[in-house]
This record gives structure tokens, sequence and C-alpha cells, in this order.
């Protein structure tokens, strides 16, 4: 198999669609319930329902990953660094240097555009894997793979995961290092009981869901039932690391709000136990910044490593 093959295959992300995926559209967003969600809500003149639920469908439709890297990892404003960035990859680190979480493969579900969390895990598999709901967000991760103009540049992110790491390799190396294990970009649906469906895939050892479940599913219902599905994918005594923002109703990316569903620490130990998890560690950090206030209201940030209980 050639190294484009490997990389697009037919399970892989239809990159035509993509390209003709409507342009993003404006949505309500919920009733405030705290001072972020506040600013929010006046900032959303036309909202006066509840924003709508968006599955995976809407978002291949409406999400804007240019847009939400733009937003979110806008590596200059370092508030923001802190909260979303630097605060989940130094406890990834220190899960990963622990030295339990390795393997064969490392699953990264609801990848977005990001390649963060896979820079971090290319040190502790042989192969790691992204995935997505939305073609375009698997095109942005493609382009930065290939090296193609306009590709997002992740060096800040790079720059902070070797600093984390203790400086064991430079950027460069890190980054070659990912390209070379980073074969893989698939299609992904959380809510299917195969979330990788047509493809079946051999169990893996480490799942990662980096801000995706809370969006991807509409209810804590439907929350359990997408971990029951993940659990499916790993190995048995495999790891799950889940990072979600905790009491977030929406989300704006370029002109598109978003639903959220409202996480707290109670329910996500309760959902964990429930799809078969043993809780291994759990941190959360109180939001600090207040820079992202019309795009964004989460009050916190929660980390969370799990096993699969054999
Ligand atoms: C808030 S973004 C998070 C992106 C990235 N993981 C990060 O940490 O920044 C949520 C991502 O979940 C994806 N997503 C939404 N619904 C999904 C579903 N049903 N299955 C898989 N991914 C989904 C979206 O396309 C989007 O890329």
């Amino acid at each position: 198999m050639g190294e484009e093959e490997q990389v697009l295959g037919p399970w892989i992300y239809n990159a035509h669609k993509a390209a003709s995926a409507s342009s993003p559209a404006a949505c309500s967003c919920h009733e405030p319930r705290n001072s972020f969600q506040q600013a929010a809500f006046i900032q959303a003149e036309t909202c006066d329902t509840m924003c709508d639920f968006a599955d995976a469908e809407v978002y291949q439709q409406q999400f804007d990953p240019r847009a939400y890297l733009e937003t979110f990892y806008n590596f200059s404003a370092t508030d923001l660094m802190n909260d979303i960035v630097k605060f989940p990859l130094t406890h990834l680190v220190k899960a990963f240097s622990a030295g339990d979480v390795k393997g064969d493969i490392c699953l990264e579900l609801g990848s977005g555009p990001c390649i963060h969390y896979l820079l971090s895990a290319c040190d502790f598999f042989k192969e790691v894997i992204a995935s997505d709901c939305v073609d375009s967000c698997l095109r942005e991760i493609e382009k930065w793979l290939k090296k193609e103009q306009g590709a997002y540049d992740w060096n800040p992110a790079v720059r902070l995961i070797c600093e984390l790491e203790g400086g064991r390799e430079t950027c460069d190396e890190k980054e070659e290092k990912l390209r070379r294990k980073l074969k893989r970009l698939l299609k992904c649906d959380v809510t299917k009981r195969n979330p990788l469906e047509p493809l079946v895939l051999p169990q893996v050892d480490c799942v990662l869901v980096p801000f995706c479940l809370q969006v991807a599913c509409k209810d804590q219902t439907a929350y359990i039932s997408a971990l029951k599905n993940i659990n499916t994918l790993l190995k048995p005594g495999g790891h799950l690391v889940v990072v979600e923002t905790l009491n977030e109703s929406s989300y704006t990316v370029g002109q598109t709000t978003l639903f959220v569903q409202n996480m707290s620490e109670e329910f996500l130990r309760k959902a964990i136990s429930e799809a078969g998890f043993a809780l291994e560690k759990l941190e959360r950090l109180q939001r600090a910044d207040n820079s992202l206030q019309n795009h964004t209201d989460y009050e916190g940030t929660i980390f969370i490593v799990a096993r699969k209980l054999r």
C-alpha cells in the first residue's frame, strides 16, 4: 500500500463532499446559567429557544474547522492556552510518562482539526489514528501531515509538549515522529455502536476523546451509550482519556453556535463507571480566562483517565 492510500483509505473521509459542504448557519443558544453564559446570551441577539442539538450530519454541514482553530487554538492568547491546551496536555504527558498508558494503537475520536493530543501520544504507541465525523477537519490534519501550504501552524503546541516532556527531543523530531506514526485519518461517529463503521478495527490500547462527547451526545443517556460504544473499541485493560468542559451550554465557531451538553464531575464519574471503566485519574481546572466570553460559556475543564474493566 502506498503512503497516499494509507492516509486516504476507502473508509476515510470524502474530501469532495467536504469541499461542497454548505457554509455555516447561525442557531440559537441556551438560557444563561452563569456569567459566561450571560455574556454569550446577550451577544446572540436572535436567540429565544434552546440551542438545537447538532448530530454528526449537522457537524459535517456546518462545522468550520479553520474558524474553530483560529478561535480556540489562537496560541497568542495565553490565557486560552492555559485552559484549553496546557491543562489537558500537562496531565496527558503525566499519564503517558507514568508508564502504564502505552501499546500498539492509540485512537483519537472527535479529533477535529487538531493534532496536539496525538503529538503527545506518539512516543508511547506504534501507531496513532485521528478520527472525526467532519471531512474538512480530517482534511486540515491531512494538510499538516503533507506539509501543504496553508496548513495550521502547531509549533507553539509542539514546543509546549516538548517542554512538558523534559526536552528529550526537538520540535522537528517530534513533528516528524507524528508524521510517521499517524497513518490513518478515519471517519467516525461516536453515537454508532461501532463508531468507525464500516471499518472494524482490532481493539486498541488507548482511546482519546477530547472535548467531543459533550457536543456529540444530546443527553446523559446518549453520553453513557457513546462511552459504551467506545468501550467496544478498547482492549480489556485499555485506557480511555476523556477531556470535557464543565457546565458549558454552547460554543460558537464562526457564525454557528453549537449545543454542548452540561457536564458535572458527579455525572462524569457515574457515566465512566456505568460504561464499564474504572476511574484512575481525575483533574479539574476552574476557568481563569475571560477572553472568549462571546464564544464559550464553560466554567472549568476536566481531565479523566479510566481503564476498561477486564
Ligand atoms: C469541540 S470540537 C473538539 C475538537 C478537538 N478534539 C479539540 O480538542 O479541540 C468537537 C469535535 O467533535 C466532533 N464531533 C461532533 N459530533 C461527533 C460525532 N457524533 N462523532 C464523532 N465526532 C463528532 C466535531 O466534528 C468536532 O471536531
